[in-house]
């Protein structure tokens, strides 16, 4: 059953040259893509290729100088208005790509509380243990945590019963291999209970590892969707710059071999 549904989505920026002249930048054009219960979809494709642009779209958070067409739904209502105000931050959950949106004048504890959740501290404290952090993360500091940890307490957030979809804007960038796995086994969890999730990544040797389907964006459009088992065994049925970015990287020989 579809419960984020994406059908030609196009994101154009409206801005003004240095002489003073009104400029439409298309940033997105026909996108289109939808994830089931219980999916973990990975949306990968170059630095720029609109990945970003794409979960800011669907949680209704894109500046105001951009104009968005096309249409997408949530357990099949258009996410628009009353809906989108209903579902954004509860059903509806954005891991953003950077852990400076943690703000760094706040305790780990009073932003988790904050939020349209409203969540109390004995909550908070069970969501911190539920992604292996200890009671005392609560009143720490940004500043006093390492980056693996902020990207736990990001994920922290996506917890919770009412979630049904959680997008995850690259939540594995720059931190050691170990914690990769611990997020990986995070976003794993939240699949297994039923969330659908959207994992946007440059990383493509992850993607085939743990996605469900996957996307491919280049120059803000999804060109191709398939499982990593089409990719790998039917490289042929899968659009060529899907082709490309897998042979690109190091690790897909060692695949081949397996
Ligand atoms: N506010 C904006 N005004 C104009 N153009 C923008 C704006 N935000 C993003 N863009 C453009 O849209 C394109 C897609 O950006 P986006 O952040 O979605 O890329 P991305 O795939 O997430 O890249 P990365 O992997 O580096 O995070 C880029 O070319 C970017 O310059
Ligand atoms: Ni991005």
């Amino acid at each position: 059953m579809t419960i984020l549904n994406v059908e030609k989505l196009g994101v154009t920026f409206h801005q003004y040259d240095r002489r003073g002249r009104p400029i439409e930048i298309p940033a997105l054009h026909d996108v289109s893509l939808s994830a089931a219960r219980g999916e973990l979809l990975a949306v990968v494709g170059a630095s720029g290729s609109g990945k970003s642009l794409l979960a800011h779209a669907i949680l209704g958070v894109l500046p105001p100088n951009a104009t968005v067409s096309g249409r997408m739904t949530l357990e099949g209502y258009e996410l628009t208005g009353a809906w989108l105000e209903t579902v954004r931050g509860r059903q509806l959950r954005l891991i953003p790509q950077s852990v400076t949106h943690l703000d760094p004048s706040m305790t780990v504890g009073q932003q988790l509380r904050l939020g349209p959740r409203r969540l109390t501290r004995t909550r908070v404290l069970e969501l911190l243990n539920d992604v292996e952090l200890s009671c005392q993360t609560y009143d720490r500091y940004p500043h006093e945590l390492s980056g693996g940890m902020l990207r736990r307490i990001l994920l922290a957030t996506c917890f919770g019963d009412d979630v049904r979809v959680v997008i995850a804007d690259e939540p594995t960038p720059g931190i050691h291999p170990e914690a990769l796995e611990e997020v990986v086994s995070q976003l794993l969890r939240l699949r297994d209970n039923g969330v659908t999730v959207v994992l946007i990544t440059h990383d493509m040797v992850l993607a085939m590892r743990i996605a469900d389907r996957l996307v491919v964006f280049r120059g803000g459009q999804s060109l191709d969707s398939f499982a990593p088992w089409q990719l790998l065994n039917r490289p042929a049925s899968c659009h060529p710059y899907a082709q490309q970015l897998w042979r690109a990287q190091p690790a897909h020989d060692f695949w081949d071999a397996v």
